[in-house]
């Protein structure tokens, strides 16, 4: 299986060669993250520059303890108390001052890092749920959480050591100042060092960029086979397909960690180097330095002062090795959010409000034709009328663009010719609550939210109180076993209602659907796993109901569609016969056939069930 990979970024523009770019786009990317949190942002920045300078006044401290102290009470023994004391506060104070900077830097970090992380994530999921359903239908899920997940991580990571960086950058400039006044010489070693440090990092960038994007894309991938493994665990299971299954899922692990590793060799190598250089500065500092002492340029007190300023210096300077080290992983990680964020086709709605009214609608599909994103034409031609009150029955094969023209009459999809009216008005004019308030879709695979029966059915909707939830789940047949459950309304019923059966699934999507009280019922085959009878039960309620909706039904079963007061018949995509059914019956013979064959499959069904029990 090829699974989309989610990034818009051109391959080769991570590749080779691209450091420049990578860099740019890093430094861009950060920019944009410290737009998104300032605060802490500035806090962390704060601290870390506080902290840094805190840390260099201490070199000054030591050289001057050096000096003035210990120097004198080793050659003659003098110790003057005041000194000492004031020695002793000074390195105190400094120290105070770095412990409360630097939690300062972290905190602003943290804040910053997951406050980023919670802005893309939010923006993602909001993106996801206004993108269409075509789209919905070429992206894995699994892939979806890997862009909310592993690329919102990747594309954050810069900001844990970026504080840290900016006040050693600072340090840096303020080292490179103190130098300077105290050394030529000394000077040119520092600045010597960070050239080499930004080659180095160019070299990293270069070799980092690709892998860092195929490891990405593996995360995705394993994302999406793990999720497609889990969530069809009972088919794998019940096919015996558990081996098959493990060595598909374990040959994309495999990937990923080889990438991985060849990620973590390329830090291993690349770290190491990064953090040696400005041990080998201190090294070349502190010859440089004693030559210079030897020849007079220096006194004791600049030689320990600068020494302690380099070893101060190194640790650091690693920091800015770490920002700089994750901007290519992070550059990837923002082109595949980027990718998401910028996804078209959304579906735009109108501001046209249907007027409020409990009474049925009036659904009217007009010359409508329907080709999936793939070019295949699902609907051609099709016109016919839900009038307000009555219940449709859309009856065809299988493939013959059943659930299509269902999709249509709830807008989840816009059709390519023609138009669908809801009472008359173009359903793409309309603005979403209209639509959402008039009309609800129920459909054959019932989805549960891991929550309890209440806020299964009233989804957070105004004005649906346990009464109108009570009457909802007597209309769907679903009463009986909600009060036999133990919490009643308020049993948690598991993830995707795991503790109830698929015809409880069913009539309780139904009974949400209820609640809301639609003017426009459209069952996709919403009641296959209800026993006929009760399905039969259903259906004639809902044309009873003080509450009636007009209904657009895909049937299967003879007494489902015999309730309907018009069959509206497809085949291939087309209309090929309309009227009540047992007109049909007399007059359409592949129409007859279909109705006889379901007839026959569901007779032999209900002989097994009763053979087994
Ligand atoms: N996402 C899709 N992309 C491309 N073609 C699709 C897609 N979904 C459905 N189709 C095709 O559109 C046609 C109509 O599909 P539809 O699901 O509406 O049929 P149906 O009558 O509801 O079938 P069934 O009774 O099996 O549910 C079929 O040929 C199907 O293969």
């Amino acid at each position: 299986m090829t699974l989309p990979t989610g990034t818009a970024a051109d391959p080769d523009d991570l590749a080779a060669g691209a450091d420049e770019r990578i860099l740019r786009r890093g430094l861009r990317n950060i920019g944009d993250m410290i737009r998104i949190k300032p605060k802490p942002f500035a806090i962390g920045a704060a601290g870390a520059m506080i902290n840094t300078t805190a840390a260099l006044f201490l070199s000054y401290v030591v050289g001057w303890v050096v000096a003035r102290i210990a120097v004198p009470a080793y050659e003659n023994g003098e110790v003057v108390i005041g000194t000492v004391l004031l020695g002793v506060a000074a390195l105190v104070a400094t120290s105070l001052v770095r412990f409360s900077s630097m939690c300062a830097r972290r905190i602003g970090a943290g804040v910053m890092q997951f406050g980023v992380q919670a802005h893309w994530r939010r923006l993602i999921t909001r993106r996801y749920l206004a993108l269409p359903v075509s789209w919905h239908q070429k992206h894995p899920t699994g892939t979806l959480l890997s862009n909310a997940n592993a690329d919102v991580e990747a594309a954050a990571r810069p900001l844990a050591p970026l504080p840290f960086a900016c006040g050693t950058l600072f340090m840096v400039v303020v080292a490179m100042g103190a130098f300077f006044t105290i050394d030529w010489a000394i000077a040119l070693v520092a600045l010597g060092m960070f050239p080499a440090l930004f080659i180095l990092n160019a070299v990293f960038a270069t070799k980092m960029a690709p892998r860092a994007k195929r490891a990405q894309e593996l995360r995705a991938e394993v994302s999406a086979v793990g999720h497609e493994s889990f969530d069809g665990a009972l088919v794998v299971k019940a096919m015996g397909q558990e081996a098959a299954e493990t060595e598909r899922f374990s040959a994309s692990a495999t990937d990923l960690r080889d990438a991985m590793i060849g990620v973590g060799r390329l830090r291993a190598a690349f770290e190491p180097a990064i953090s040696g250089l400005p041990e080998i500065a201190v090294l070349v500092a502190l010859l440089v330095g004693l030559a210079r002492y030897e020849a007079g340029a220096i006194n004791l007190e600049q030689l320990v002062t600068v020494s302690v300023m380099f070893s101060i210096l190194a640790f650091p300077v690693r920091a800015i090795g770490w920002v700089l080290g994750d901007l290519p992983s992070s550059v990837v990680g923002r082109t595949r959010i980027d990718h998401v964020l910028s996804a078209t086709g959304d579906m735009t709605y109108g501001d046209k409000r249907l007027p409020a009214s409990d009474t049925p609608a009036r659904l009217e599909f007009d010359a409508v034709a329907y080709a999936y994103p793939d070019g295949h034409e699902a609907l051609h031609e099709v016109t016919f009328t839900v009038e307000p009150g009555t219940t449709v029955a859309l009856v065809g094969a299988t493939g013959s663009g059943k659930s299509t023209l269902a999709h249509l009459a709830a807008r989840l999809v816009d059709p390519t010719r023609g138009t669908v009216r809801l009472d008359g008005e173009d359903l793409r004019g309309l603005d979403h609550a209209s639509i959402a308030r008039a009309t609800a879709l129920v459909q054959q695979v019932p989805f549960i939210f891991d929550d309890t029966v209440r806020n299964n059915i009233a989804l957070d909707r105004d004005g649906i109180d346990d009464d109108r939830i009570w009457d909802a789940l007597v209309a769907a047949g679903a009463e009986k076993f909600t009060a036999n459950l133990d919490q009643g309304l308020d049993t948690e019923v598991g993830e995707r209602g795991t503790s109830l059966s698929g015809g409880q699934r069913q009539r309780l999507t139904l009974a949400r659907a209820l609640a809301g009280r639609p003017r426009l019922l459209v069952l996709d085959d919403a009641t296959s796993a209800v026993d006929p009878k009760v399905e039969s039960q259903i259906l004639a309620g809902l044309k009873d109901s003080s509450t009636a909706a007009s209904v657009l039904v895909v049937a299967y079963r003879r007494a489902t569609i015999a309730l309907a007061d018009e069959v509206v018949f497809l085949e291939g995509g087309r209309i090929t016969a309309r009227g009540p059914h047992t007109e049909l019956l007399r007059t359409h013979q592949p129409y007859a056939d279909l109705v006889t064959a379901y007839e026959r499959a569901e007779a032999e069904r209900e002989f097994d069930e009763e053979g087994a029990a």
